[in-house]
């Protein structure tokens, strides 16, 4: 491959500018970095003074004459962007119209300006936990599991992800095929993200206590941001040369990262910032909590015409952490010779200093 043009819709997202900075450290051959997205990060513009040029399109993937004047030209597209709303912020409507119409302009943008190559960012969701909380333990890429979602996040995951694999193989302009692949994170955490510095925050108002909601026994696996980054630009490397192996795949994204549940793992980066989780086992019953979640539920709805009211408790948050979900493969490493680039140690690391500078920014 020769020089790369890289387009990133989403590329100001949490993820996004993890792979926007892995992608200039470590593409030798990138020549051109272009970074579509809503809403641009001021961060970009230190990034504009190096080798690469970099260029910031604000705009919209459901606008399909946005995306495509975006695309034209690039020999690769990793498309990041989404809505990550498992909170009911926002409609399905729009998580719809954003998830899925914005992929598919993202995919007819390749088709129509002649790129050949795109990486879509989709999700372990894609897969589970399903609506009937059967647990997914140590699954892979091919592990039989009944993927059945009434969530509109998951449900415009799946639909995403099966329109890019189904594109995969279509005629570009110019005549050659477009190759795809899909990558599954599990839940990922590091620098940026969001979730966990509304856990660090709802325990310093709590007094430095975070109270047990979740059995330690449900495991949830989580992976750590730059590997997931770090994923993204060896399939965008590799994706040209091993276009018959990798086209129209999908590849769980995954680490070192140990299996724990989601409230134990996130203790692995608060309790070194003065957190403490309280109780060895759940200190409500799980019918109290469901009564909560519903309860949750039913405030957003009456608040909403006056605030917006998204706790992080509510019905679905509380059965996806409810029931466990853990990958266990090699598919990556198989097909494209992927190695974590940062070990559990040092995912840990960069993941509790950047909680402690919240900390010193919060106070
Ligand atoms: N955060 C997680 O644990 C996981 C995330 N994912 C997927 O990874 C991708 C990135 O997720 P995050 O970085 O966590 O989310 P994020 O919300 O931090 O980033 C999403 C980016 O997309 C942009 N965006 C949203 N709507 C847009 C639109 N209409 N037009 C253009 N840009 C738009 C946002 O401005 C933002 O910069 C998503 O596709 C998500 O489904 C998958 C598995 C786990
Ligand atoms: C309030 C308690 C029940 C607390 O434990 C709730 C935690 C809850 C907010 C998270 C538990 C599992 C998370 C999801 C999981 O990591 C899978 C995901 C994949 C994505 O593509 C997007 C994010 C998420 C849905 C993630 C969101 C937060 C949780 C539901």
């Amino acid at each position: 491959m020769g020089q790369v043009a890289a387009g990133n819709p989403g590329g100001c997202g949490f993820l996004g500018e993890h792979v926007v900075r892995m992608l200039l450290q470590r593409e030798p051959r990138l020549c051109e970095l272009r970074i579509f997205d809503l809403h641009l990060g001021p961060w970009l513009d230190e990034l504009k003074t190096g080798p690469v040029r970099v260029t910031a399109i604000q705009g919209d993937v459901t606008q399909a004459h946005e995306v495509a004047a975006a695309v034209a030209g690039t020999h690769v597209v990793i498309h990041t962007a989404g809505l990550v709303d498992v909170f009911g912020k926002a409609s399905p409507e729009t998580i719809h119209e954003v998830n899925v119409q914005g992929t598919q302009n993202v995919i007819e943008a390749c088709v129509q300006t002649g790129t050949q190559f795109l990486v879509y960012t989709s999700s372990m969701e894609v897969v589970g936990p399903n609506v009937k909380g059967h647990p997914f333990y140590r699954g892979n890429e091919d592990t039989p599991y009944e993927a059945v979602h009434r969530h509109p996040y998951p449900c415009s995951k799946a639909l995403a992800e099966r329109l890019v694999l189904e594109a995969n193989g279509r005629k570009v302009r110019g005549g050659l095929p477009l190759v795809t692949c899909a990558l599954r994170p599990t839940g990922i955490y590091g620098e940026g993200h969001q979730i966990m510095r509304d856990f660090y925050h709802q325990g310093l108002r709590l007094g430095g206590r975070l109270f047990r909601a979740i059995p330690a026994s449900v495991e949830h696996g989580r992976v750590y941001v730059g590997n997931v980054a770090w994923m993204h630009v060896l399939v965008a490397r590799e994706l040209e040369q091993r276009a018959a192996l990798m086209g129209g795949q999908v590849y769980f994204c995954y680490d070192k990262s140990p299996y724990k549940s989601y409230e134990d793992f996130n203790m692995e980066f608060l309790r070194p910032c003065g957190l403490r989780l309280v109780g060895t086992r759940p200190l409500l019953p799980y019918w109290l909590l469901v009564f909560l979640a519903a309860l949750n539920a039913l405030l957003q709805w009456l608040l909403r015409p006056l605030l917006l009211y998204a706790p992080l408790l509510n019905p679905y948050t509380l059965a996806v952490a409810n029931t466990t979900f853990t990958v266990s493969t090699n598919k990556a490493q198989r097909h494209f010779g992927y190695e974590p680039l940062f070990s559990w140690e040092d995912s840990r690391t960069r993941t509790i200093r950047w909680v402690q500078g919240v900390e010193s920014s919060s106070q």
